[in-house]
């Protein structure tokens, strides 16, 4: 598995065991590192005129010493361009020595025209904002359009948070070690790094392992194995009964957007629960979906009582106020335990996460309770700005760390959305996506999203992996379909998508989807 994705702190212990354990010193995993990234280079550049290689003054430099001396060896005009020398008997000195070329001082950095530039300033030590010379470096590779290749992060990137400290390089090309880092998939990291490859430097995964990573790259991996495929005898009920609250007379669409998204995603059954005044409109635009009356708290126990359904989505369309909080409260007083025919899964979306911006302690008080149902809350920004104010201000925090802090709060699976969604559990784990396409950015898109996890959730997948897996397949298929799509065409268009899950070993483990 190479799902993993390490911390700045966490890669650096995996390269002190590697060392540790022998027989490869710290000199052999650089070496290794430039290696790879000099294969890249003249693999992509055979007929490159000059390749000028700026080095810092860290191991990140040392990598690029390695790199000009393959490169010079095999006959590439390289020039070494030096932010500073590394220190006396480290690794990267001893590349240094290595290395045939006398570096030039990178305030002196002319490149030519059509030149490509092997970044290897700052990696994974970056401690402060890029300035001066290496600054400088940034703007001319901009300005003459030049090839860039990142060693390990384009310098400038935190591997941490994905900010840009100061100003960073934007690669064509990112060749990174034994895992990728969340500032590879969390933007603006993302973008800078162009195609990222993850070079095999020796680090094994019985050491990557020994680190306990809690932070994934969202993919099948995670979750396959989980994802629920109907038994032999199964019927309808077996498979899941998800109740979706609609809103009024004028905001049933999001409702139903998230009733088709549930049943595609194979819920047996679907009912959705609608105002009085809405339900002849509903009713106008449903088929297999069933409809229900429920206008006040009473309604829902009723309906929990009578028709056992495994798990709601409440907020799409609903409206703000003081019935929407009745509502959920109520959901999150019908866990199992207190009641037989209590509920599993939860998932609150837009007005239900909106209605508590004044109080989000009564909704956390209410999700820790020991009986509350698994709840999922998929708040884009702005919502999640409503909910967890002080977290959303810090600007020292990443994005990761935002969903993290926020799902410990809340006891909740936080799908944190956006290009680059988080998903964060209240045990720790957390999972970036990075499949994505901006054709999802569109009405109703978020909707879908709430359906398909609610979907997932009431067939008894858990709620970090139901979150993963809808948030990878609803990106899949946006990515998939491309221009033109609205949020209507989700439900239909994300089925080869579920049928090659399933194709690939769906309630089993495999690795056949990973990408
Ligand atoms: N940890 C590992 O397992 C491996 C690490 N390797 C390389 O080692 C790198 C990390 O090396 P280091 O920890 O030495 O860190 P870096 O080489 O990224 O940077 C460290 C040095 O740069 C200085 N510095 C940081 N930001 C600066 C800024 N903005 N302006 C001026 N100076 C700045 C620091 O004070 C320190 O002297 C990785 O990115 C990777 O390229 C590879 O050799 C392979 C194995
Ligand atoms: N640029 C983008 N790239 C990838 N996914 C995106 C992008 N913009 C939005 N999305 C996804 O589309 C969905 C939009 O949801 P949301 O903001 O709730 O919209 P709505 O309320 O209109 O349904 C989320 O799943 C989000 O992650
Ligand atoms: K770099």
């Amino acid at each position: 598995m190479s799902h993993e994705l390490l911390t700045s702190a966490e890669m650096g212990e995996a390269d002190r065991l590697t060392i540790a354990a022998g027989p490869t010193d710290g000199v052999g995993l650089m070496r290794r590192a430039g290696r790879a990234v000099a294969t890249e280079v003249l693999s992509r550049y055979p007929s490159a005129a000059h390749v000028h290689v700026l080095c810092g003054p860290g191991n990140n430099g040392g990598d690029g010493y390695v790199v000009a001396r393959i490169l010079a060896g095999s006959g590439v005009a390289t020039t070494v361009w030096t932010s500073g020398p590394p220190r006396p008997g480290s690794d990267a000195a001893v590349a240094a020595a290595e290395c045939p070329i006398k570096p030039r001082p990178l305030s002196d950095f002319d490149p030519g025209p059509r030149s490509i530039v092997v970044d290897a300033l700052y990696g994974a030590g970056l401690s402060k904002p890029l300035s001066g010379e290496a600054a400088r470096a940034v703007n001319l590779a901009a300005k003459l359009h030049l090839r860039v290749v990142a060693v390990d992060l384009p310098s400038g990137i935190s591997g941490d948070s994905g900010k840009v400290l100061g100003t960073s390089f934007s690669a064509d090309l990112t060749v990174t070690f034994a895992r990728k880092k969340p500032g590879h998939l969390l933007l603006p990291g993302r973008e800078r790094c162009g195609e990222i490859v993850l070079a095999d430097i020796g680090i094994v995964a019985e050491i990557i392992a020994r680190l306990q990573p809690r932070t994934f790259e969202n993919g099948p991996a995670l979750w396959l194995r989980d994802l629920p495929v109907p038994a032999i005898d199964a019927h309808k009920y077996k498979r899941g009964h998800v109740g979706v609250f609609s809103g009024g007379p004028n905001a049933t669409g999001a409702a139903r957007l998230s009733a088709l998204a549930a049943a595609r995603s194979g819920a047996g059954a679907v009912t959705v629960l609608s105002p009085g005044n809405a339900m002849q409109v509903n009713a106008a635009h449903l088929t297999s979906i069933m409809l229900r009356k429920a206008d006040e708290a009473a309604d829902i126990e009723a309906f929990v009582g009578e028709r056992r359904p495994s798990a709601f989505v409440l907020g799409p369309g609903f409206g703000i106020g003081e019935k929407t909080r009745a509502f959920a409260l109520a959901l999150l007083a019908s866990g199992k335990p207190a009641a037989s025919t209590g509920i599993d899964g939860l998932v609150f979306d837009a007005d239900a996460i909106t209605s508590f911006r004044e109080a989000p302690d009564v909704l956390f008080e209410a999700a820790r309770r020991p009986d509350a149902p698994a709840l999922v809350m998929t708040p884009h920004e702005g919502e999640f700005a409503r909910l967890f104010a002080d977290i959303a201000d810090d600007n020292v925090s990443s994005k990761l760390d935002k969903a993290r802090a926020a799902a410990a709060r809340a006891n909740a699976v936080i799908v944190y959305k956006g290009a680059d969604t988080v998903v964060a559990a209240p045990d720790g784990r957390a999972a970036i996506n990075s499949n994505g396409a901006a054709w999802l950015a569109t009405a109703g898109s978020g909707d879908v999203l709430s359906g398909i996890t609610t979907g997932l959730l009431a067939q008894g997948m858990p709620a970090f992996e139901a979150a993963c897996a809808a948030v990878w397949i609803h990106a899949e298929t946006g990515r998939r379909f491309g221009p033109g799509l609205i949020a209507e065409d989700l439900p239909l268009a994300m089925v080869p998508v579920l049928r090659e899950l399933v194709a690939a070993g769906g309630g089993r483990c495999s690795t056949a989807l990973e990408r």
